[in-house]
């Protein structure tokens, strides 16, 4: 099969063939349905806590468009859901090619333009790729965060500024030292869904503790044309890199939030 992507033919509906885990019960992303999601009161808040890194590389790897520290630097997530500290790995994007589609995860059938991931690793394991294979959903903690086009995003700014840079598959480019990753937050990272699920793209492991937040993130429509403007592997435009809902099967939605 050709490398997957998300064109008719090597988009989700063949990433089976390679990763039969595609039809599994715990995978990502799903529809989050306001009247089926459970409060949970025992959730407590989420804490990140980024260290501006010396040495990261913002690339195209020819299906998203990623911010890539070289080594951990202490930059860690905890709280929430999560019984252990979580090394920040990396953060990524998904979007569509107009504002009515984009995001991987969907709110009442509702998708956002953009879904931004900031993916962690549970540091009981030795490394990343150890944490992706260790089996059960605690692998990984990636938060998701929609974006909306409104208000220009100064936090992204510096990011959405290199995307020109990184227009072509392969290609990648130094992220200036003091770029602050914690700005992009918000404030207190309260009102999110969790549950448990997978990579949403090859190798679809089912390796990750889900936290997407309720409050979209805004960005202004250059700072979404900029992202429209991303080629891939094939010298298409990359808008369209989600992958549809998949069902729940027997899994729970909670919130923190009521
Ligand atoms: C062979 O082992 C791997 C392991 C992980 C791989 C990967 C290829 C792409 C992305 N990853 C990822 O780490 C990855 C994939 C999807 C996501 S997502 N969109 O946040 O669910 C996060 C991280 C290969
Ligand atoms: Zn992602």
């Amino acid at each position: 099969m050709a490398p997957w992507g998300y064109e008719k033919d090597n988009g989700p509906a063949h990433w089976h063939k390679d990763c039969p885990i595609a039809n599994g019960k715990n995978q990502s992303p799903i529809d989050l349905i306001n009247g089926e999601v459970k409060y949970d009161s025992g959730l407590k808040p989420l804490t990140a806590k980024y260290v501006p890194f010396s040495d990261a590389k913002f690339l195209n790897n020819g299906h998203s468009v990623q911010f890539q520290p070289s080594a951990g630097n202490g930059s860690e997530l905890t709280g929430g859901p999560l019984a252990v500290k979580y090394n920040f790995e990396q953060f990524h994007f998904h979007w569509g090619n107009n504002d009515t589609e984009g995001s991987e995860h969907r709110v009442d059938g509702k998708m956002y333009p953009a879904e931004l991931h900031f993916v962690h690793w549970n540091s009981t394991n030795p490394s990343f790729k150890d944490a992706v294979g260790s089996g059960g959903p605690n692998g990984l903690a990636v938060l998701g965060f929609f974006l909306k086009v409104g208000a220009e995003n100064a936090a992204l700014k510096p990011i959405t500024d290199l995307i020109p840079k990184v227009k072509d598959a392969g290609t990648s480019v130094t992220v200036p030292s003091n770029f602050d990753m914690q700005a992009i937050l918000p404030a207190t990272l309260t009102d999110y869904y969790t549950y448990d699920g997978s990579l949403t793209t090859p190798p679809l492991a089912e390796c990750v503790k889900w936290i997407v937040f309720k409050q979209p993130l805004e960005v202004s429509a250059a700072q979404m044309e900029a992202f429209r403007s991303v080629i891939n592997r094939d010298g298409k435009p990359m808008g369209g890199n989600y992958r549809p809902p998949c069902p729940l099967h027997d899994r729970a939605v909670k919130t923190s939030f009521k």
